[in-house]
């Protein structure tokens, strides 16, 4: 572990002129190290009529029937009355902002250890790619507190270990209602997945949350600030600040569609958790941030999966009576692993054939 002082750590100091590290800010052409040669594979589109991501008012009696046709049809959906403060959004973003500014050496102190799932660093897919992203992450897995003592010396890591905390409550409560909101649309209730009822007080759902931050960057068309993925979670609620870059992949013809920020709105993004679960009826979608010339974009995605110990499979009641699951039993860590190995192709690695279905069935 690096010593706790704001001097350099000598290892980072190399590390500060190694490509992965270097300081976005001073730089004036995209280097060949994150020079992305096939970004442009499918039109990148602004969003209009039925391109636009729906938007979902949660206090609205439509609400359940929009989430659900959205889950299907889309695979995100955009919500506003979903009771987090406008007040509590601006301290996270200027909390985000604040870690992000601090100096590369100070910001490696926390980095990410191998085999670990919090702390600074490139974002965990980095490792499929021959070419680096334009961003910086820093994930948090339980308290923020071990790994904000290391990036503020003194008192001061106290506000950040505030606003995330206060985040994390009012944002677990929220996930909970979604995910019974999602539940509720494809007919299911608390008896057919107890882990997920309202009544558990959302409790038992296992969450991380992934803060990026996405430097302006002198060449957008060359560079990626996160690569095409779909999030391995049940669903996971983002946060964007008020600069554009989030784009989903639309089919037939393929397109990314950007989904501009809209002040005090979050998204929501399927997961292939809930891919699974929900037999292909929901769809997880491939998904990717683009980066700007001008403005730096921070955003925070609360990754929301089930108890590590549950078994996630397609629904039995979801199923027809000749249709059986098309995705075998996983645990949430379980999948990570798969994903952390087979990137994007880790959902069709589970997927069964026909003559697997008897014996798969829950
Ligand atoms: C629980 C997790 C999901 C995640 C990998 C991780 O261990 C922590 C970060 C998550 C994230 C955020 C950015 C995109 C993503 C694909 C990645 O590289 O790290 C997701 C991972 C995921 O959903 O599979
Ligand atoms: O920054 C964004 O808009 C996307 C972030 C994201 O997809 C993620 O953290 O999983
Ligand atoms: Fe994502």
């Amino acid at each position: 572990m690096p010593p706790l002082s704001d001097e350099p750590h000598p290892h980072h100091t190399l590390r500060l002129h190694h490509p992965r590290h270097f300081q976005f800010e001073s730089i004036r052409k995209v280097p060949d190290s994150h020079a992305w040669p096939d970004l442009h594979d499918h039109p990148s589109v602004e969003p209009s009529g039925p391109d636009s991501v729906p938007v979902v008012d949660l206090a609205s009696p439509d609400a359940l029937l929009l989430v659900g046709r959205a889950c299907q049809d889309f695979g995100v959906f955009q919500i506003t009355s979903h009771g987090i403060p406008t007040d509590l959004l601006d301290r996270l973003e200027s909390q985000i902002r604040r870690l992000f500014s601090l100096p590369t050496h100070q910001k490696l102190k926390a980095a990410r250890s191998p085999g670990s799932i919090s702390g600074y660093g490139l974002v965990p897919i980095s490792s499929f790619f021959p070419k680096l992203m334009w961003s910086e992450g820093f994930t948090i897995a339980g308290s923020p507190l071990e790994h904000a003592r290391k990036l503020w010396p003194n008192e001061s890591y106290a506000e950040f270990c505030n606003v995330i905390e206060e985040y994390s409550k009012v944002m677990k409560k929220l996930a909970g209602r979604l995910m019974h909101l999602m539940l509720l649309s494809l007919g299911l209730t608390e008896e057919d997945i107890s882990w997920a009822g309202p009544t558990k007080d959302s409790g038992d759902l296992s969450t991380v949350m992934q803060l990026n931050s996405y430097p302006a960057c002198p060449e957008p068309d060359r560079a990626v600030g996160l690569a095409a993925h779909t999030d391995s979670s049940l669903l996971t609620v983002l946060y964007q600040s008020r600069t554009s870059g989030l784009q989903v992949l639309r089919p037939d013809p393929p397109r990314w569609v950007t989904v501009p920020p809209l002040p005090g709105v979050l998204i929501v993004h399927v997961g292939d958790l809930s891919h699974i679960l929900s037999n292909g009826r929901f769809r997880s979608v491939l998904h990717r941030a683009v980066v700007n010339r001008t403005h730096h974009r921070l955003s925070a995605a609360y990754i929301c999966g089930p108890p590590a110990h549950v078994k996630v499979s397609p629904v039995k009641k979801l199923l027809g009576p000749s249709q059986g699951p098309a995705y075998r039993a996983v645990t949430w860590p379980e999948y990570l692993a798969l994903k952390g190995k087979l990137f994007n192709e880790a959902l069709a690695s589970i997927k069964l054939c026909e003559e697997q279905w008897e014996d798969r069935s829950n």
